[in-house]
């Protein structure tokens, strides 16, 4: 259903794509900075939920086994060896992959028992999974903005000014308030990173999955996204967020859980500074690992080897 506010009349938005409620609720809200996820009494509820979840393809196990809940408020770390099937677990998160086994609820509703483009609009989901991406040639204000109609490319979509100011605030709060006319093609890795971001934000979601979004970026670069991610992290109406990364460098203060995954197969779960800890770790990435945390940062190195006992000395 079209909210009467967003159709410009004799301009009919692209065939198959509904401006959902979701992005009439941001563009009504206080423009962004912050990101209201509705009613503060609703916080203890789940936003996403996988019960002994499996899925296999052509005879490979990707998951086995995968209980796992994620609830409002909470910022989860997913992390693990390459292949250990964390993008796969993420895209069951979002509804965009039917599990072979096992029962996922999202929102509440049980998946396969609803119409996915619906719960779909209230995730923002940043993959490289995914086989949709800005136009280089896209305005960088307009990449951000046509995640109202979930298209890309500017075309006889209705925005108002709200919705303007939302994506323009959206750009700002991630760093990038002076690339809104640049083209995205032109961006750093960085850069189209954060506004990448900046787009799954744009409809107001109430789960936000980021697949390696600190991937291939230089130390500087990795450092100012996870700067925001921090301050994301910290603001308590921002939506439920799961992060998927190979390092523990990537952890930005403020995640809360960790969830470590193997083979498929779920090693550890649970807040974080108890599960991203030397044992759990070490047996995640198959290797002996020391793990150190300051000021809220994580550190992973190979364990010195134990000293050698010495020979008894000869009679
Ligand atoms: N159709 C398929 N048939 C067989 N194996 C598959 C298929 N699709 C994916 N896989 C395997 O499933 C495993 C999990 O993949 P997934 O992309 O979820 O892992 P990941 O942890 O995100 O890996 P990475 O860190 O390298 O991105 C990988 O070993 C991959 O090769």
């Amino acid at each position: 259903m079209l909210p009467a506010r967003s159709v410009v009349p004799g301009r009919p938005p692209p065939a198959g794509r509904d401006r959902h409620p979701a992005a009439v609720r941001a563009a009504n809200a206080a423009p962004v900075a912050r990101f209201p996820t509705g009613n503060v009494s609703a916080m203890a509820d789940t936003i996403v939920s996988l019960d002994a979840v499996s899925v296999r393809r052509d005879g490979a196990a990707l998951l086995s086994d995968v209980r796992w809940t994620v609830t409002a408020g909470q910022r989860w770390v997913v992390l693990g060896p390459n292949g250990a099937g964390k993008t796969t677990l993420l895209l069951v998160a979002a509804g965009r992959l039917f599990p072979t086994a096992g029962a996922v609820d999202l929102f509440g509703s049980r998946l396969g028992s609803v119409d996915m483009r619906e719960l779909r609009y209230r995730v923002g989901l940043v993959s490289s999974a995914l086989t949709e991406t800005p136009p280089p040639e896209e305005r960088v204000l307009d990449v951000v903005l046509t995640a109202a109609w979930a298209v890309f490319g500017r075309g006889y979509e209705r925005y108002d000014e709200i919705d303007m100011a939302r994506a323009a605030g959206l750009l700002r709060q991630f760093g990038c308030g002076a690339l809104v006319d640049r083209r995205f093609g032109t961006l750093s890795e960085g850069e189209r990173k954060r506004v990448a971001i900046a787009r799954a934000l744009m409809t107001d979601p109430e789960l936000l999955l980021l697949d390696e979004p600190a991937a291939g970026l230089d130390l500087g670069a990795r450092e100012a996204l996870l700067r925001r991610l921090t301050r994301f992290a910290a603001d308590p109406t921002a939506p439920a967020m799961v992060m998927v990364s190979h390092h523990v460098e990537e952890i930005p203060v403020g995640v809360t859980h960790a969830l470590l995954l193997r083979d498929g197969r779920v090693v550890a779960a649970g807040p974080v500074q108890e599960t991203v800890t030397a044992g759990p770790l070490s047996e995640c990435f198959g290797i002996p690992l020391d793990v150190t945390v300051n000021g809220g940062r994580f550190t992973a190195r190979l364990a010195p080897r134990p000293p050698r006992p010495r020979a008894a000395a000869p009679a």
